[in-house]
């Protein structure tokens, strides 16, 4: 379990998180999710202790991170894989931190074979892995300690295809087996495969969170895209139907495609797309509440 309450960091007049609460349930993986800047790492540091928050808190499994003894025995974290030391090989960085840990370095032969990282890439030193072998030896050693909890920071960074769908059955049979799962990721599909709850974060502020199936079908209304988008949404506007633009250049309007329709055909706009919204997946969903707001003309 981890409990974020209230979670403010900021850094002199840069509000990197504002206020942000959830909570991630035993037996399911969090999908955290939000655009480049938005306050994703910040918030998994502050869950770690790594960085303290201005105000507000975080628990995993009941406790500040840093009150819990001999953490990776409970808490795998991976929060920036290119950090480990570049000197080592990837089968001394396994050992030093089963020895850290307490764990028998016969696991840690085990968990770097699990990963993809078997003896021949396990004895090259870490200065010469890829970002994708980096991302397998810090996955090892977030589940070294056998841990009941993950915290993923963009973790299949840097994996190929096979890597990624690895890692989504990985984490999905961890959450199967009781497991609590926080990770955060660019790559929307891969979430969507994987996740059973999403947080979405933009501006250091919480924008959607909930169940999987609440989110993807939920809003209504009616999701538009127009070769010009402007001259749609001012009559959009005019007729009393204010309009989210995603970054794509659609709108997603609160009425029934009729009324779309009828505000296209009047402003005399090209459309590409005209259907009820919520059917794009969490790609749409993502695109639509992480627009940056749009600038007006004086
Ligand atoms: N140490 C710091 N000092 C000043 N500003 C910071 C610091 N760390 C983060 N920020 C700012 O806080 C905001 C949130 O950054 P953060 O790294 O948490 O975003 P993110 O969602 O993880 O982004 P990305 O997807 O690009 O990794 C950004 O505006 C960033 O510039």
């Amino acid at each position: 379990m981890i409990e974020v309450d209230q979670l403010t960091k900021r850094y002199g007049d840069v509000s990197a998180v504002t206020d942000v609460s959830f909570r991630c349930e035993p037996g399911t993986v969090t999908g955290f999710l939000g655009p480049n800047g938005a306050g994703k790492s910040t918030t998994m540091r502050m869950i770690c202790g790594l960085a303290p928050p201005t105000s507000g808190s975080a628990t995993v499994l009941g406790v500040p991170y840093r009150r819990i003894a001999n953490p990776g025995r409970h808490v795998g974290v991976l929060l920036d894989a290119a950090a480990q030391h570049s000197g080592r090989t990837g089968r001394e960085t396994l050992s030093l931190s089963a020895h850290v840990l307490g764990v028998d370095r016969e696991r840690a032969g085990r968990m770097l074979r699990d990963v993809g990282l078997p003896a021949a890439a396990a004895r090259r030193r870490v200065g010469g892995y890829s970002l994708g072998m980096r991302q397998r030896l810090g996955i090892a050693q977030a589940l070294l300690g056998d841990p009941r909890v993950l915290i993923l920071d963009e973790p299949a960074n840097g994996l190929d295809p096979e890597g990624i769908h690895w890692m989504r059955t990985l984490l999905r049979d961890f959450a199967d087996r009781g497991g609590t799962v926080l990770l955060s990721s660019h790559l929307l599909r891969e979430v969507e495969a994987v996740a059973d709850r999403f947080v979405v974060i933009a501006g250091g502020r919480i924008v959607a969170q909930g169940d999987k199936r609440e989110l993807l079908t939920a809003p209504g209304g009616t999701y538009v895209r127009a070769l010009d988008p402007g001259p749609l949404e001012e009559v959009l506007a005019a007729s009393g139907l204010p309009a989210r633009r995603g970054v794509d250049g659609s709108l997603t309007v609160d009425a029934d495609a009729e009324a779309v329709g009828r505000a296209a055909a009047k402003a005399g706009a090209v459309l590409l797309e005209l259907r009820p919204a919520g059917e794009g997946g969490l790609e749409e969903l993502f695109l639509s509440l992480t627009a940056e707001p749009r600038e007006t003309a004086p």
